[in-house]
């Protein structure tokens, strides 16, 4: 028994028809979606940079834990199955295969029409597919480039979609073609248009709806299917505006669709080597910033470890003016001492009315014996005379992640949170100002929100956040 979602991209909503059938064919599975809608259509792109897009989707679903990858968009799956199966240890499916085989077994004129993507009808993808299994077999492909602008504008029901797949289809029409294969995963949105016009003596083949019963039989294989009876969910992610994915989505599957958007362009465009170590340290000595880091990592499999590890080690002084500064040498410096990859957060309160203090030295405030309470009580003096719509101030993360001896190679990523400070302390959680940090947006203070409502808006959840997007890449750069 295995709860872990299953994986399907595609460069729209085409890959929709695919998830609908899994829905119907797999109704245990959970489910996880993402249409690459800001760079489509795919189809006439060239195949490397449609192998580096689907890396980049992918990229993004493994770090959501899929335990297989559905690519449902033929010229994905034309153009970088495989490459995914050579690189992934997760069981990889395409739907041009599956969908070979469907029209080899519905063929009786062993005439077998296949309308697809440029990309797709360029990399004779089908034709080989169905060749290696009945060569026998006569295919004829037509690219039909205009289909999927069609579905991914919401056109599918106009009078445009008939005359439009009316012309596109005319060469297949008085052939003996009895099979069609609607090769790209947008054409079945559009199969009652296209069932009239090549009759109902042709039969249409759903790729989609053969890849589910592969996909099925795999989950069986490898005993990775989700417990019968289990309630399970689908989640949706686009590249593009999410309101009209939701419309065509919610519309096609009979749910409400509340798809969130994602920008993957920092996804590194091939396979993410695993990390050199499977241990990084947080140089970090303050508890509470190491639990919010450690939060990222948990789910790498990676070992967090801080400095209170490493006892032993001499202190790195902060000697900076600037939060990046104090980062690069806590970062570099313990990277070198370690040799180990080392994370480094400096951070800070500006207050306003303070003139951006106190800023780089905010943990040591107080002067000498500082301590958070103290820290506190000085700055809750300092402002006292201050109205309250004057105290607007910011946390500042600055995030920077070091590999021994490479300082000119350091990540370093930034998050702030802007609110103000009150007078009277609220709450108990989090550390440091805190309880003093109060967010209008959510009218509670810092120290009033669980770890996971506090890392969603905080200096430092945001600074993370754009470290999650680029540190794969960044490993990757290290190793060329
Ligand atoms: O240098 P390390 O060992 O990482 O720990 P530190 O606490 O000294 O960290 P900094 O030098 O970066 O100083 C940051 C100070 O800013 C304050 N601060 C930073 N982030 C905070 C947060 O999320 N909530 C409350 N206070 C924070 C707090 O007082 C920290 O001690
Ligand atoms: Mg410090």
């Amino acid at each position: 028994m295995n709860t872990q979602p299953i994986g399907f991209i595609d460069s729209g909503v085409g890959g929709l028809t695919v998830v609908k059938e899994a829905r119907r064919q797999l109704p245990n599975e959970n489910i996880i979606f993402l249409g690459d809608q800001a760079r489509l259509p795919y189809g006439p792109r060239p195949a490397a940079q449609v192998r580096a897009f689907t890396w980049q989707m992918v990229n993004f679903l493994l770090r959501q834990h899929i335990k297989m990858l559905v690519v449902a968009c033929n010229t994905a799956t034309g153009a970088a199955l495989s490459d995914l199966k050579a690189k992934l240890s997760i069981p990889v499916v395409g739907v041009i295969v599956p969908g070979a085989r469907a029209a080899i077994r519905a063929t009786h004129t062993r005439h077998v029409g296949v309308i697809a993507t440029v990309g797709t009808v360029r990399s004779d993808a089908y034709a080989q597919a169905m060749h290696q299994k009945a060569t026998d077999i006569q295919v004829t492909s037509l690219a039909a480039p205009k289909l999927v602008p069609l579905v991914e504008s919401n056109e599918m029901h106009s009078a445009v979609a008939k005359r439009v797949v009316a012309e596109t289809l005319r060469p297949l029409q008085h052939t003996d073609i009895d099979t069609l294969v609607m090769g790209c995963t947008h054409y079945p949105l559009l199969k009652p248009l296209i069932q009239n016009v090549m009759g109902d003596d042709v039969t249409l083949i759903d790729s989609g709806v053969q890849t589910v019963s592969e996909v099925s039989m795999l989950l069986d294989y490898f005993g990775i299917a989700a417990a019968p009876g289990q309630t399970s969910n689908a989640q949706f992610y686009t590249t593009g505006a999410a309101k009209l994915f939701n419309v065509i989505a919610s519309d096609w599957l009979g749910l409400a669709v509340a798809a969130k958007h994602v920008d993957i362009t920092d996804e590194p465009q091939t396979v993410v080597p695993k990390l050199p170590t499977d241990t990084i340290v947080v140089a970090s000595k303050n508890p509470g910033k190491v639990k919010e880091i450690a939060a990222m990592f948990a789910t790498e499999g990676v070992t967090v470890k801080s400095l209170a590890d490493y006892p032993e080690l001499p202190d790195v002084a902060e000697t900076g003016t600037t939060f990046e500064e104090n980062a690069r040498l806590k970062a570099d410096g313990y990277a070198r001492m370690l040799e180990l990859p080392v994370l480094a957060d400096d951070s800070g309160l500006m207050v306003d009315a303070l003139g951006g203090q106190p800023g780089v030295f905010s943990a040591r405030y107080a002067g000498a014996g500082h301590n958070d309470a103290a820290n506190n009580a000085k700055l809750i003096a300092e402002l006292a005379e201050v109205p309250d719509a004057k105290r607007t101030a910011k946390f500042v993360s600055t995030l920077v992640f070091a590999k021994p001896n490479q300082p000119e190679r350091d990540l370093v990523v930034s998050g702030t949170v802007s609110g103000r400070i009150v007078g009277l302390p609220q709450g108990h959680d989090g550390f440091g100002y805190d309880p003093y940090f109060y967010v209008p947006a959510l009218g509670k203070t810092l120290a009033e929100l669980s770890p996971t409502e506090k890392n969603a808006i905080s200096h430092r959840g945001a600074a993370l956040r754009k470290l999650d997007q680029k540190w794969r890449a960044w490993y990757q750069e290290d190793e060329s």
